[in-house]
C-alpha cells in the first residue's frame, strides 16, 4: 500500500492537518510536518491512542472500534459425529462525529447476524437482521466449511465513510479459511459519541448479539429437528398407508417421530415431570435421532438411506401383525366305520373334489357318493393334514351329528314307571286296573292290544307305564345298557309283607339309582296289615316319609281301585322332585321296549320316545335294524302322527325285529342308517365281547388302577341265609380306601337269570356259595359274559377277592376271541389233505391262531392252523371281508358251511 502523508490523511479525514499532527504527537507518532509520511503502523497507533483516550481527547470525529467474541457450538455433522466448532465473531464499529456537533446525535447500528455454520446442503439460513455498524467477520474454527451467506446489502448512502473503515480493517487477520464477510451497512452520520455511552451501547449490543447467536443456534437446531420430524412423519404416513389399522408399538425405532408442536414429547415430558421444556425435548429428539440413525449409510440420507431396508422390515412386521392367519385349520375328524366321500369332505370343511383328488392321487377313482371304509378315510384325513380319530364302533354320536340341535328347548316330560314286586302281590292287577280305568275310556272292550307300554292321563299330569312288570325285565333292559325307568312302583301285598322278590326288587332299583314309590296292595283284604309292611320295608332301608324317610308309601287295592289316584299323585310328585326334562323340538331318540314279528304287519316295535319328537315317515335306526316309520300307533291302536318325550308308540316299518333295550335314533338318511345297522350286525359279536370284559374280577385291579373302578359290586347267592350273611360280612371288610366292596344283592337259592342280569347291569361279580346257576342263568352267563365264581369255603372266597383287589390273582391262559371265518369251499388234495376256501366274516384270522370248528353251533373240533394263504401267498393274517385259504393241523373233516371260531390264548389274572 502506498504511504500517505499527514496532509493527505488529514484530507481524507477531513481534519485540519495541525489537529492531526497534534493527535499523532499525543499518540506517540512523531510527525512534524504535513509532508511527513504516515505508515499503516502510524495510523494504527493513532487509532489505538484515540481509543485509549476515550473522549478525554476527542480530536477526531471518527473512531473505529473493533471487538471480537468467540463461542462454541456443538453440532453433529452428517456422519453423525458430534463436533465442537469455534465461532469467532469480529465486529468493527465506526463512530463518526460531525464537526458541527459536540455530542453524538444518533447512533445507528446495524448488526449482521452470524450464521456460524451451515451444513453443506443446507439452504441459506434465515438470519435475523441485527444492527451492526461495521462489517462483521465470522471465522469458523476449526471447521473450515464456512459458506458465504448472502445478505441483502443495505443501501449505503455514504460510501466515503466506509472507505477509511475498510482501510483500517485489514488489521483483522485475513482468514486463511473461508470467511464470511457480510456487509450490510447502512448508516446515518453520527456526530461523535460519548465513550461511556458507546461502551454501554457496546455492552448492550454484545448481549444482543449473544442472544441472537443463541437464538440462531436454537433456530438452526429446531430447523434440523423439524426436518427430521418431517421426514419421520412422511415415513410414518407411508407406512400407515400400507397397513391401515396399523398401530405402531410404542418405543420402537420405527415409531414415527413427533410432529411439529410435539404432542408426544410433551406427554413424555409431562410423564417425566420435566414440563414442556422445548430445549430438553429437542435434545431428546436429537439424541433419539442419533440413535436411530445407526449411520449405516454414512451419508446425508442417514437413517433414511437404506431405503426399504428398515422400512421393509417394518412392513414385514406389520404384515405379521395384521394379516389373517395363514395356518391351515386342522380339524379333528371322527371317522365312522363307513363314510361317504361327501361326508368326509364335509367333516374336513373342504370340497368333495379335494377329497376325490387326494384319492385319485393315491390311485383310487371314486365318486362323491362312494362309501369309504374307516381305514381309507383315516388315511385320507391324515393325508389332507387333519387329525383322524376312529369313531367308537357303536357310538351313534359318531354318525349322527345333525341330531344335536343347539337350539333344543328343554321341557318337562312325564315320568316313565316300572312296577316291581313279589310274585302274586298284584303287579299285573295294578297295571291292568290303571290301564282299564285310565286308558281309552269309552272304547268298547277297553284296551284292544297289548303294546308293552302305555300312558295314562291323570288330573295332575301324564304317567307312562312300562307294561312288563318285575325286576327281571327291568334289569334285563338295564343289562343292555338302557335306562328307561324314572320311578319304580314297588308293590307289596299288605297281607303277605316283604318277600324275597320284594327285596330283590329293592336291590335292583337301588342298583339302578331309581327312586321307589311303595304301593301297599290288597288293602281291601281283611288280613291286610299295612303297618307291618312298613316296618318290614324299613328293615330293608326303605323308609316311609312318616318315619322320617324319603319314600312315599300309598295303600291301594288293585281290585277295588282304592288309593290308585293317590298312588298316581305320589308318582307325579316324585317326578316333580326329579325334574324330568327333555327337548321336544329335536329329532327323536328313544328305546325299544319290545319287538315282535306280526304275521300281517311284519316287524312291530314298541318304542319309548325319550327325547325329541318321533314323526311318521322318519328314518330310524334301532340297534341293528333300520327303516322308515310307515305307521305309528298308540296303545289303543289308533294312528298317531307324532310322539313326544316319554310317549310309547308302536311302529311299523323296521327292516327286522329289534331287541328290547336297543337305542332308537332318527337318521334322515336311509343309506347311512342301513350302513350303520349292517355294520352293527357285523360288529355285534365284538361289542358283546367288549361288554364281557367289563365285569371280570381279573380286570378289577387294572380298572382300579386306571381309575375306572372304585367299587367292586358283588352278588352272593348261597344255600342258606347264614352262609351269605357270613360271607357278605367278611367280604365287606375287604373294602380299602381305593376300592369299596359293595354287596348289591344277596339271596338264597340257585343263581337265576335275574341275578345274572343284575350282575351284568351293575357290573358286578356273581358268587355262588354252595349253589350253582340254573340252566337259564347259565345261558345268560355265557351270553352276557358275567363273571361267576363258585365257592364252598368262606375263606377261599375271601382270599380270592382280596387277591383280586390287590391285583394278586395269578395269571392264567385264557381264550380271547378274535374272529369268525366261514368255510365256503373245501378242496381235498391227496397227500396234503383238506384245504378250506374261507371268508373272514368278522374280526380276523391269524396264522398262529387257534380255531374251534362249529357245525350247527356244535363244536366239532378244536385245534390249530397249519397254513394260511391269500391266493398263493402265505400270510400272517387276513382281515374281515377278505377271502383266504387255510388248512388245519391234523384235521381234514372240514365241511362247507362250517364256522371257524378264531381265538388266541392270552395271559390273564387267575380265575376259577
Ligand atoms: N283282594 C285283592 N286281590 C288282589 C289285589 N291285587 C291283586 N289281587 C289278586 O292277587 C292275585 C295275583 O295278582 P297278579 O296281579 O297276577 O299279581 P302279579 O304280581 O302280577 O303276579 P305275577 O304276575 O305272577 O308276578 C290275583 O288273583 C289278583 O286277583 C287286590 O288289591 N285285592
Amino acid at each position: 500500500m502506498a504511504q500517505t502523508t499527514v496532509e493527505q490523511f488529514a484530507g481524507e479525514l477531513k481534519l485540519p492537518t495541525a489537529l492531526l499532527l497534534e493527535q499523532l504527537k499525543s499518540a506517540g507518532v512523531h510527525k512534524t510536518s504535513a509532508e511527513d509520511e504516515l505508515s499503516e503502523h502510524d495510523k494504527a497507533a493513532l487509532l489505538d491512542h484515540l481509543r485509549k483516550e476515550h473522549g478525554t481527547i476527542a480530536p477526531k470525529n471518527k473512531i473505529t472500534l473493533t471487538r471480537k467474541s468467540s463461542t462454541e457450538i456443538k453440532k453433529t455433522d452428517n456422519s453423525g459425529k458430534a463436533r465442537t466448532i469455534q465461532v469467532e465473531v469480529r465486529k468493527k464499529r465506526v463512530i463518526e462525529q460531525r464537526e458541527d456537533a459536540g455530542l453524538p446525535e444518533e447512533e445507528m447500528l446495524e448488526e449482521v447476524a452470524v450464521e456460524a455454520l451451515a451444513e453443506a446442503e443446507e439452504a441459506p439460513v434465515e438470519l435475523a437482521a441485527p444492527v451492526v455498524e461495521a462489517p462483521v467477520e465470522v471465522v469458523a474454527e476449526p471447521e473450515s466449511v464456512v459458506v458465504e451467506a448472502p445478505v441483502a446489502p443495505v443501501v449505503e448512502p455514504e460510501p466515503e465513510v466506509v472507505a477509511p473503515v475498510e482501510a483500517e480493517t485489514p488489521a483483522a487477520p485475513e482468514p486463511e479459511k473461508v470467511v464470511v464477510r457480510q456487509q450490510t451497512i447502512s448508516r446515518k452520520d453520527l456526530l461523535g459519541a460519548e465513550e461511556i455511552a458507546l461502551r454501554e451501547q457496546e455492552a448492550k449490543r454484545h448481549a444482543t448479539l449473544l442472544a441472537l447467536q443463541a437464538e440462531d443456534k436454537r433456530k438452526k437446531e429446531e430447523l434440523a429437528q423439524r426436518r427430521l420430524d418431517e421426514e419421520a412423519r412422511k415415513l410414518a404416513e407411508a407406512e400407515a398407508a400400507k397397513a391401515k389399522a396399523a398401530k405402531l408399538s410404542e418405543g420402537t425405532l420405527h415409531k414415527p417421530a413427533v410432529k411439529e408442536g410435539a404432542e408426544k414429547p410433551a406427554v413424555k415430558d409431562a410423564k417425566k415431570g420435566k414440563g414442556n421444556n422445548k430445549e430438553w425435548t429437542d435434545a431428546e429428539n436429537k439424541k433419539r435421532g442419533l440413535k436411530t440413525r445407526g449411520d449405516v449409510a454414512g451419508g446425508k440420507a442417514g437413517w433414511r438411506a437404506p431405503k426399504g431396508k428398515g422400512g421393509k422390515h417394518h412392513d414385514d412386521e406389520q404384515q405379521h401383525a395384521f394379516t389373517a392367519p395363514t395356518e391351515p385349520l386342522v380339524y379333528e375328524v371322527l371317522v365312522p366305520e363307513t363314510i361317504t366321500v361327501a361326508d368326509l369332505a364335509h367333516k374336513m370343511s373342504v370340497k368333495s373334489g379335494e377329497v376325490i383328488k387326494t384319492l385319485m392321487g393315491m390311485g383310487m377313482m371314486v365318486t362323491i357318493n362312494q362309501v369309504l371304509d374307516q381305514e381309507t378315510a383315516i388315511i385320507i384325513v391324515e393325508e389332507m393334514g387333519h387329525k383322524a380319530q376312529a369313531a367308537a364302533p357303536n357310538d351313534p354320536d359318531a354318525f349322527i351329528e345333525e341330531t344335536d340341535h343347539a337350539e333344543a328347548v328343554m321341557e318337562t316330560r312325564p315320568p316313565v314307571v316300572t312296577v316291581m314286586g313279589h310274585v302274586d302281590h298284584g303287579k299285573t292287577s295294578l297295571l291292568d286296573y290303571i290301564r282299564r280305568s285310565r286308558v281309552a275310556t269309552g272304547e268298547a272292550g277297553g284296551i284292544t292290544q297289548h303294546i308293552g307300554a302305555y300312558h295314562v292321563e291323570t288330573p295332575s299330569g301324564m304317567v307312562t307305564f312300562l307294561d312288563t312288570p318285575g325286576h327281571e325285565a327291568f334289569t334285563a333292559m338295564r343289562a343292555r345298557g338302557a335306562k328307561a325307568t324314572d320311578i319304580v312302583i314297588l308293590v307289596v301285598s299288605a297281607d303277605d309283607g316283604v318277600m324275597p322278590q320284594t327285596i330283590e326288587a329293592i336291590h335292583h332299583a337301588k342298583a339302578a339309582g331309581v327312586p321307589l314309590v311303595v304301593a301297599i296292595n290288597k288293602i281291601d283284604k281283611p288280613d291286610a296289615d299295612p303297618e307291618r309292611v312298613k316296618m318290614e320295608l324299613v328293615s330293608q332301608e326303605v323308609v316311609p316319609e312318616d318315619f322320617g324317610g324319603d319314600t312315599m308309601f300309598r295303600a291301594v287295592s288293585a281290585k277295588t281301585g282304592q288309593g290308585i289316584d293317590d298312588l298316581l299323585e305320589a308318582v307325579l310328585l316324585q317326578a316333580e322332585v326329579l325334574e324330568l326334562q327333555a327337548p321336544k323340538n329335536t329329532p327323536a331318540k328313544g328305546l325299544v321296549i319290545e319287538g315282535r314279528l306280526d304275521k300281517g304287519r311284519g316287524s312291530v316295535a314298541t318304542i319309548l320316545v325319550q327325547s325329541g319328537t318321533l314323526k311318521r315317515g322318519d328314518m330310524i335306526l334301532a340297534g341293528t335294524t333300520f327303516g322308515k316309520v310307515r305307521a305309528m300307533l298308540d296303545e289303543t291302536g289308533k294312528d298317531v302322527q307324532e310322539a313326544g318325550p316319554s310317549m310309547p308308540v308302536e311302529i311299523l316299518g323296521l327292516s327286522d325285529v329289534p331287541s328290547a333295550g336297543e337305542e332308537v335314533i332318527v337318521l334322515n338318511d336311509e343309506r347311512k342308517a342301513r350302513e350303520i345297522a349292517l355294520f352293527r350286525q357285523g360288529k355285534y359279536r365284538d361289542v358283546k365281547l367288549a361288554k364281557q370284559q367289563a365285569a371280570k374280577l381279573e380286570n378289577m385291579f387294572e380298572q382300579m388302577e386306571s381309575g375306572e373302578v372304585q367299587t367292586l359290586g358283588l352278588i352272593i347267592k348261597s344255600d342258606v341265609q347264614g352262609s351269605y350273611e357270613a360271607l357278605a360280612t367278611s367280604l365287606q371288610k375287604l373294602s380299602t380306601s381305593e376300592v369299596k366292596v359293595n354287596i348289591i344283592h344277596t339271596g338264597v337259592g340257585a343263581i337265576s337269570e335275574s341275578d345274572v342280569n343284575l350282575a351284568a347291569a351293575s357290573k358286578a361279580v356273581l358268587i355262588g356259595f354252595s349253589v350253582r346257576a340254573d340252566s337259564g342263568a347259565r345261558k345268560l352267563i355265557d351270553t352276557l359274559g358275567v363273571d361267576v365264581r363258585y365257592y364252598n369255603i368262606i375263606y377261599e372266597a375271601v382270599d380270592e377277592i382280596k387277591a383280586a383287589l390287590g391285583g394278586m390273582l395269578a395269571p392264567e391262559q385264557k381264550e380271547s376271541m378274535i374272529g369268525t371265518v366261514e368255510v365256503r369251499e373245501v378242496f381235498r388234495i391227496s397227500k396234503i389233505g383238506a384245504i378250506a376256501g374261507c371268508y373272514v366274516q368278522d374280526g380276523m384270522i391269524k396264522r398262529n391262531s387257534k380255531v374251534r370248528i362249529l357245525r350247527n353251533n356244535v363244536i366239532v373240533h378244536t385245534g390249530e392252523l397249519d397254513s394260511l394263504k391269500r391266493f398263493k401267498d402265505d400270510v400272517k393274517e387276513v382281515k374281515n371281508n377278505f377271502e383266504c385259504g387255510l388248512s388245519l393241523k391234523g384235521y381234514n373233516d372240514i365241511e362247507v358251511g362250517d364256522i371257524l371260531e378264531v381265538y388266541e390264548m392270552i395271559e390273564v389274572a387267575r380265575t376259577l
